[in-house]
């Protein structure tokens, strides 16, 4: 279909697996890089920061699970969910963490190095890779400790494979979940602050948001604390860590490797760095479990005002019985209902079935009525002081 005449429109800003763009119909999407007056956005790691975002857009929907490549509190300002795949890449990235724990213990990066400078030398390969290999022998996963901060859906999988190693496992997540929580093994025992964790772990792994308060989590006053030659791992996102202590650590000895998904020019070509070019979620599986994950939302939060795994809005549903459908974002603040209702009653309409549901600042209603709504009561919900966005969804099959 062309952007003309589709019901919606997406503007794609990175490669999206075509399984999760199959969920939305041609027939009624029209989905793309240069699109006019989208309804919403699909990204991956694009920074959106540095764009602006068009006043049609609807929704945002990151395939993935980090959303700090997202103006989320300006979104939330013009009733705009921004949507994201929970656990969805967390097993590839669960993967690449044990790939970088191995990486480390067994010199991996380095030895593959001495190997490569190799090429060319074709009679004296076995002699060298003999006489060689002595500098990269390394040590055993098994029976070492591993301190993980922030035991969400990465981490308390990195946590249950870890333990399946033999490793001795510390974890500490101010706000665990009680599913988290659940699904946690028995054995992995509870840190009360981010440094018993630095102290307790030769190898530590940080699996926490970006966001104001985990900025430099890991920094010169608590790197000191790990055990001496430990190994830390940085599969969250790159200011999670900072970077100048962490190289001061590796230069003391403090650290003896610094493994991340990140690479940065200070960190590029130090021998002790193993720096990958953000991988964590780059497997097939991840990209389509998050593709079709967001898809999924997106489409069902389009044409039928459902919120699921929205980062900014609380999650909604409401059975459609009726074909006319109200959807508004407001302020959680007294009398919006009320403000709602007396509206609909002056423009005539009857309310079949409303819901309302609130997370912390914002509120979100769906309201069913039993006939069709005119564009003058749109304009009037949407000059109530206090909503952010209506949108009219009149059932399309
Ligand atoms: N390298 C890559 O390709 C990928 C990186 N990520 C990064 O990993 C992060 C975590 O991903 P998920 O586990 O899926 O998210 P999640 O939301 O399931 O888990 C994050 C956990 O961190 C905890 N947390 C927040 N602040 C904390 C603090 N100060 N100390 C300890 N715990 C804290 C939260 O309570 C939550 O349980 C993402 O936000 C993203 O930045 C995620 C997927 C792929
Ligand atoms: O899901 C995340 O948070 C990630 O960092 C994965 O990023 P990507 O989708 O591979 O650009």
């Amino acid at each position: 279909m062309d952007e003309a005449g589709a019901i919606f429109k997406v503007l794609v800003l990175n490669e999206i697996s075509p399984k999760g763009l199959g969920r939305l119909p041609p027939q009624r999407y029209v989905c793309g890089r240069d699109i006019a007056c989208p309804d919403a956005v699909l990204v991956r790691s694009a920074d959106m920061h540095a764009m602006t975002v068009p006043p049609s857009v609807r929704a945002i929907a990151r395939a993935g699970a980090g959303t700090n490549n997202i103006p989320v509190a300006a979104m939330s300002a013009r009733g705009v969910p921004v949507f994201n795949a929970p656990g969805a890449n967390a097993n590839a990235v669960k993967e690449l963490v044990l790939a970088g724990m191995l990486m480390a213990a067994r010199n991996l990066a380095r030895a593959l190095r001495f190997v490569d400078a190799l090429a060319g030398q074709s009679d004296d390969v076995e002699k060298a890779v003999e006489g060689g290999k002595s500098a990269f022998a390394g040590f055993e996963l098994q029976g070492q400790s591993l301190g993980i901060v922030g035991l969400g859906k990465v981490g308390s999988l990195v946590a249950d494979a870890a333990i399946k190693l033999g490793m001795d496992v510390l974890g500490f997540d101010p706000e665990i979940t009680v599913d988290a929580a659940w699904s946690l093994p028995s054995q992995v025992r509870r840190a009360a602050s981010v440094a018993e964790v630095l102290r307790g772990g030769r190898f530590v792994t940080l699996h926490v948001p970006l966001l104001p308060a985990t900025r430099d989590l890991v920094n010169a006053d608590n790197l000191s604390l790990m055990p001496r030659g430990g190994v830390l791992l940085n599969f969250s996102r790159q200011g999670v860590v900072n970077e100048a202590a962490a190289l001061a650590a590796l230069e003391s000895g403090q650290l003896g490797a610094y493994v991340c998904d990140f690479p940065s020019p200070a960190l590029l070509g130090h021998e002790r760095v193993i720096c990958l070019p953000h991988l964590g979620a780059s497997t097939c599986e991840a990209e389509v479990n998050c593709a079709v994950m967001v898809a999924d939302q997106l489409r069902d939060f389009l044409e039928n005002g459902h919120i699921s795994h929205a980062v900014n809005f609380p999650s909604i549903r409401m059975s459609r019985e009726s074909a006319f459908r109200v959807a508004i974002a407001n302020a959680n603040v007294p009398n919006m209902l009320g403000q709602i209702s007396t509206a609909m009653a002056k423009a005539g309409l009857n309310i079949h079935n409303m819901v309302n549901h609130s997370r912390g600042e914002m509120a979100y209603t769906l309201v069913d009525v039993d006939s069709a709504v005119r564009d003058a009561l749109l304009a009037d919900l949407a000059a109530i002081n206090g909503v952010l966005s209506v949108r009219y969804l009149p059932r399309l099959d």
